[in-house]
């Protein structure tokens, strides 16, 4: 495994009316799928909104390849997906992409190319020339991960990337993300499929009311079973 695509360190947010994310350490490395697991209001999303730079934390240290998030630079190496998918609803999926790629900093000559292939990736031809306001749900999950990859980035952050997918689409992300890992990329996805995330990650982590609680290993059977225990020992200690 490589050097660290993404790094948190000590990462805090409050809310005054949730826990939001209290003291985080987290790394997703080149070369690993590292999946976030945990119940709905664990705090998953909120982290991966501060690894973006799209939310400031309270405290703690946020790097994206080494550098502050949200700089033009990092800006180029990360791509991501959170909060649902994003497409401008008046432009067909293929402008969708050029102006990801454009906005994402590639260069002018190869945007054609690139949009091409991850539209052959995620097999989009079909709804190239359709309005994304008229797409599938499945199909805008689709576009909205092209969106995220178009530019090849080192990192990619993923917010429940299988939402809506039917079986295809899983199998063509799954392919996708670990292509891109194998080549050096540093892939950070939550889900709440414990058997998807088994099926895809090198390492799981597992959140519970703002805190990294545990880790699973993706072959260890009862996966589902192990969840639960690591969730609820926390809740206890916590009760105590
Ligand atoms: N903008 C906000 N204002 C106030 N509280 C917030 C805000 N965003 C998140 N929270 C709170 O922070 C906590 C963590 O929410 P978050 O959305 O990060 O969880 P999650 O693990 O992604 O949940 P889910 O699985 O339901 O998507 C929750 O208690 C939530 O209510």
């Amino acid at each position: 495994m490589g050097e660290a695509r993404l790094e948190a360190r000590r990462l805090v947010r409050g809310f005054a009316d949730g826990e939001g994310v209290s003291g985080v350490d987290i790394e997703v490395r080149a070369g690993e799928i590292h999946a976030l697991v945990g119940l709905n209001g664990a705090g998953k999303t909120t982290l991966m909104r501060m690894l973006l730079g799209m939310l400031r934390p309270t405290d703690g240290v946020v790097r994206v390849d080494g550098r502050p998030p949200g700089s033009p630079d990092s800006w180029r190496r990360v791509g991501h997906m959170v909060g649902g998918p994003f497409a401008y609803p008046e432009m067909t999926t293929r402008t969708n992409l050029v102006v990801a790629a454009r906005l994402r900093l590639v260069p002018e000559p190869e945007i054609t190319g690139v949009v091409d292939e991850i539209m052959a990736e995620l097999d989009l031809g079909p709804v190239a020339d359709k309005r994304a306001r008229m797409l599938s749900q499945g199909n805008l999950q689709r576009v909205g991960l092209a969106v995220a990859l178009v530019h090849d980035p080192l990192a990619a952050v993923l917010d429940e990337p299988t939402n809506a997918l039917d079986p295809a689409g899983v199998l063509l992300l799954r392919a996708s993300l670990r292509r891109r890992a194998d080549a050096g990329a540093g892939i950070f996805v939550s889900s709440h499929h414990l058997d998807e995330v088994a099926r895809v990650a090198d390492r799981i982590t597992v959140m519970n009311r703002g805190r990294v609680v545990g880790t699973l290993d993706p072959r260890e059977t009862e996966l589902e079973r192990r969840f639960f225990a690591t969730v609820h020992a926390d809740d206890l200690s916590r009760s105590r």
